[in-house]
């Protein structure tokens, strides 16, 4: 039987899962988001207002796609740092960046969100995409963001969210109640009924004690960030947070 992982054991079960989903992950984002993940991405880019020459620091990098288009943006001048607790999830970032015009200007680490290996106030904008909803400690990893942003800096963080309307809820609740767990049998390739691990029965129910939009923005200001605002996209099941190192 599923059984979802408690704080403490979320760090090591997440690890575990998407070294375990590395080599299918960028095909199921396009299936899940309904073909939606690029376009996203460019909102996000646009939001973030990279500028060439910039050093941009993607927190939990994954499979490095937010980390490539950064580079697209700062360029031959500016430099990219994405970091990852998955050494699966790396290892498919490194393929990705070696297959790019952008390799001399990507660097890629494991490391941990609520731990950033970097001094403070090493980056101009720091990003983070679908991963907040997986970390033990969410306003430590905010405060982490703040703490390697100079200042006047931006943090820029797109993940799932809650919708916040009736409708978008029971959508989403739909969609990923039916097609997740069926993944996990068909694509993942789960057999064993105790299998610990399930990657999208997981993430069917990573929601769950999730801040809503409003409280992560208040987290935001709480750890620091001034200027701060969120985006709903997708009826709100999809939410860009941004805030300001003052
Ligand atoms: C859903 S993937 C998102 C990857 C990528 N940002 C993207 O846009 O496709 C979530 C990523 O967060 C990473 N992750 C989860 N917790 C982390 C932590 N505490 N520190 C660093 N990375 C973490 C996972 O290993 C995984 O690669």
């Amino acid at each position: 039987m599923y059984r979802h992982p408690t704080p403490e054991e979320k760090e090591a079960y997440v690890r575990a899962l998407f070294d375990r989903i590395a080599s299918h992950y960028d095909r199921m984002n396009q299936i899940m988001s309904l073909g939606q993940w690029g376009r996203w991405h460019r909102i996000f880019a646009r939001m973030a207002g990279y500028r060439p020459g910039m050093r941009v620091l993607d927190v939990a990098c994954g499979t490095g796609d937010l980390t490539l288009l950064a580079a697209s943006r700062v360029g031959a001048e500016g430099r990219v740092v994405g970091v990852d607790i998955s050494p699966g999830m790396l290892a498919r970032a490194r393929e990705r960046v070696q297959a790019s015009p952008w390799a001399g200007v990507i660097e890629l680490c494991e490391g941990n969100a609520l731990d950033l290996p970097f001094p403070d106030g090493t980056f101009d904008i720091v990003t983070m995409g679908w991963a907040m909803r997986n970390v033990r400690d969410i306003p430590r990893t905010v405060a982490e963001a703040l703490r390697v942003l100079r200042p006047g800096g931006r943090y820029l963080n797109l993940d799932a969210a809650e919708p916040q309307g009736p409708i978008g809820r029971l959508l989403l609740r739909a969609w990923w109640g039916t097609l997740l767990p069926v993944i996990d049998r068909l694509v993942v390739g789960v057999r064993d009924p105790d299998e610990p691990v399930r990657p999208y029965t997981y993430l069917s129910r990573s929601l769950e004690g999730y801040p809503s939009p409003a409280r992560l923005e208040e987290i935001f200001r709480q750890a620091g960030f001034v200027e701060t605002g969120h985006v709903p996209l997708m009826m709100g099941s999809v939410c860009i947070h941004y805030g300001t190192r003052p």
